[in-house]
């Protein structure tokens, strides 16, 4: 029988002797091969959901399984299915050499003694690290320590790779690479849960899309289900020279029976954000006829734009304030 390589069912996780549900409620699964990610505001519950899935943490209620083993009362095979990389300068041991930290790890992982230089050579390989084998990790750069963190992950062949904020603070370069790493993973057929705030990323990598408020899950599902969600799909942006012939208050009335305004000010400038979730033929000119028949000088720099999941992201996180706040 083939397994998901992780399904979630019910899973509430609270903390302070029950007063604050972290987690409320969540289920998923994840197929072997397909890229889930999990997306949300800080303190959403991300972390607590993927420490419970690497048996770091227990739910309070409901289960977990990887690879078909329940966290709890299978942990010991729940644990080997998982790799987990929690990436940053920790974990290694930084004076001792690539090589040598592989082959503690392997070890910890239960990977045969036999089979581990073999093990061990392959994943350096996949990752782009061979030549750094006889390295001290302390020597490495911080995008060679991440690929290396993944190699580590994946010592005692997982079933599931638990991904936290894999790219945080690389490069654009060098998390290109890591992206690659994680492509090329799960085209192996491992499942992998992504957490991360980068939602180019998650546009790039992700096969599924969980976004998560407040411990509970908001939707899940493609690109396509989750702009559907957030009704939007075009985004308008421009500028603004404060004046007092027009707020931003002002202008998230004009758009309030088909937008969300978001306005941000930036060096002396008002940029607003148009998120529609009920665009018009032409939204661009819907924005100069606000302006024109207030007689407002019309904003030079409006663009419109397909929506990307970023603006959806906005949109749902907007609401959930919104419906708090009710
Ligand atoms: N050990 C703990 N004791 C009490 N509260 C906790 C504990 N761990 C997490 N929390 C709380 O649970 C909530 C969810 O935290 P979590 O770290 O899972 O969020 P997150 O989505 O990963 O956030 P971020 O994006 O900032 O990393 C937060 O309000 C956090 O303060």
């Amino acid at each position: 029988m083939s397994s998901n390589a992780l399904e979630l069912t019910h899973v509430s996780r609270d903390f302070n002797h029950g007063k604050f549900h972290a987690v409320n409620d969540l289920s998923f699964m994840i197929k072997p091969g397909e890229i889930f990610a999990l997306v949300g505001v800080n303190g959403a519950g991300k972390t607590t959901t993927v420490k419970m899935c690497s048996t770091l943490l227990t739910p309070t209620s409901g289960s977990i399984l990887v690879n078909g083993y329940d966290t709890v009362t299978s942990s010991q095979n729940a644990r080997n299915a998982v790799g987990m990389v929690l990436g940053g300068d920790r974990g290694f041991y930084p004076k001792a050499t690539v090589l040598s930290n592989m082959r503690f790890f392997a070890s910890l992982a239960g990977v045969p003694y036999r089979q581990q230089s073999e093990q061990i050579d392959d994943l350096l390989d996949q990752v782009n690290l061979s030549e750094k084998r006889t390295a001290c990790v302390n020597t490495l750069s911080r995008g060679q320590k991440q690929r290396l963190h993944i190699a580590r992950a994946l010592l005692g062949n997982p079933k599931l790779l638990l991904l936290d904020e894999p790219t945080v603070g690389l490069d654009p370069d060098i998390a290109l690479q890591i992206r690659d790493v994680i492509t090329m993973m799960a085209n192996q057929g491992i499942g992998i849960l992504l957490t991360s705030h980068s939602m180019p990323e998650v546009e790039e990598l992700a096969d599924t899309v969980a976004i998560i408020n407040n411990g509970k899950m908001c939707v899940q599902g493609n690109l396509a289900d989750i702009y559907q969600y957030a009704h939007v799909s075009k985004t308008s942006m421009f500028s603004l020279a404060p004046s007092e012939a027009v707020t931003p208050d002002d202008i998230k009335q004009w758009f309030s029976n088909n937008a969300i305004v978001l306005c941000r000010s930036v060096s002396a400038k008002w940029n607003f954000t148009i998120l529609w979730n009920n665009a018009s033929e032409s939204p661009q000119q819907d924005i100069v006829h606000q302006f024109s028949v207030r007689e407002l000088a019309v904003p030079p720099d409006i663009v419109t734009r397909p929506s990307t999941l970023e603006d959806a992201f906005l949109v749902i996180a907007q609401e959930n304030r919104h419906d708090e706040i009710i």
